[in-house]
């Protein structure tokens, strides 16, 4: 295993005590995530993407196994604000503006004033929200309230996103362009990110890799490295090599679900 890991999860396992008895939500996961990777976990509902999520972010503790985060416990890396993390409702405060849910983070975290409005100007600017910094959470799109979220996750700059289905919300067509958007967005500030979504065509456009799980208990039934190039223009999608990684990725459903997918 090499050393510069963003992630790196060795016989990774929590089960969750419930009045109903044990539930085994991740059980002997090995992961590694490289920096500027752009992993995507998919599977389905119930097979431990958001607790994996929750565990590498600080928020829920492994009960077996070990993880790291750029080196270090999850905690050590939550102090160090090594990640953003994006949930899959955009949550925003409806009583401040756009610029203040953004800013909201930085002024908990003592930014300079000055530092904060740069900040704030900078990733709106990412998101393609420049304007819209006064704008309240209701004025805009389900589409813009969910980039500004992600705007919030990327002002403090660390260099791991963790995004929980950001998109499972949206239609396709906005969905489709936030896709464009993200990559875009992956190619230029070269984060590491982890992915969780249901859409195989999603997993495969976005992903340099794609874990693929399984439930009961939680586990990785196939990660698949992308042949597909960096640069993807939507039209990839309908070229005979997407078309074969995404059969592969059922093929990983499948073996992993019986025949419920
Ligand atoms: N706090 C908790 N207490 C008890 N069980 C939990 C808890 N959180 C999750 N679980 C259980 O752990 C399993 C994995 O849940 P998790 O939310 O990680 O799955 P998921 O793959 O993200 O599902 P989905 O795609 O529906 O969001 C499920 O069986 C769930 O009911």
């Amino acid at each position: 295993m090499s050393e510069q890991a963003v992630i790196r999860a060795e016989n990774l396992s929590l089960t969750f005590q419930t009045n109903d008895g044990p539930v085994h939500a991740l059980k002997d996961v090995n992961l590694e995530v490289q920096k500027g990777d752009f992993v995507s976990f998919i599977g389905p509902s119930g097979c431990g993407k958001t607790t994996f999520l929750r565990v590498m972010a600080d928020l829920e503790q492994q009960t077996g196994g070990t993880i790291t985060v750029n080196g270090v416990s999850p905690e050590e890396a939550r102090k160090s604000r090594a990640y953003g993390y994006v949930f899959q409702a955009a949550g925003l405060y409806p009583w401040r503006t756009i610029g203040g849910n953004i800013r909201l983070p930085l002024e908990i975290m003592g930014y300079e004033k000055s530092d904060q409005d740069a900040r704030v100007r900078k990733v709106l600017e990412l998101v393609e929200l420049a304007g819209f910094e006064k704008k309240f959470p209701w004025q805009l799109s389900g589409g813009m309230q969910q980039r500004a979220s992600i705007a919030r996750a990327l002002a403090f700059d660390a260099d791991l996103l963790l995004m929980d289905e950001p998109f499972g919300a949206l239609d396709e067509i906005v969905r489709d362009h936030l896709n464009e958007q993200l990559l875009q967005l992956w190619d230029t500030t070269h984060k590491t990110i982890c992915f969780v979504t249901h859409s195989i065509p999603e997993a495969v456009y976005l992903s340099t890799k794609i874990v693929v799980m399984s439930p009961r208990p939680g586990r990785i039934a196939d990660v698949i490295e992308s042949t597909l190039p960096r640069e993807r223009p939507l039209e990839i999608r309908d070229t005979p090599e997407f078309i074969e990684i995404a059969h592969r990725v059922r093929d990983g459903l499948r073996a992993g679900h019986g025949d419920d997918v």
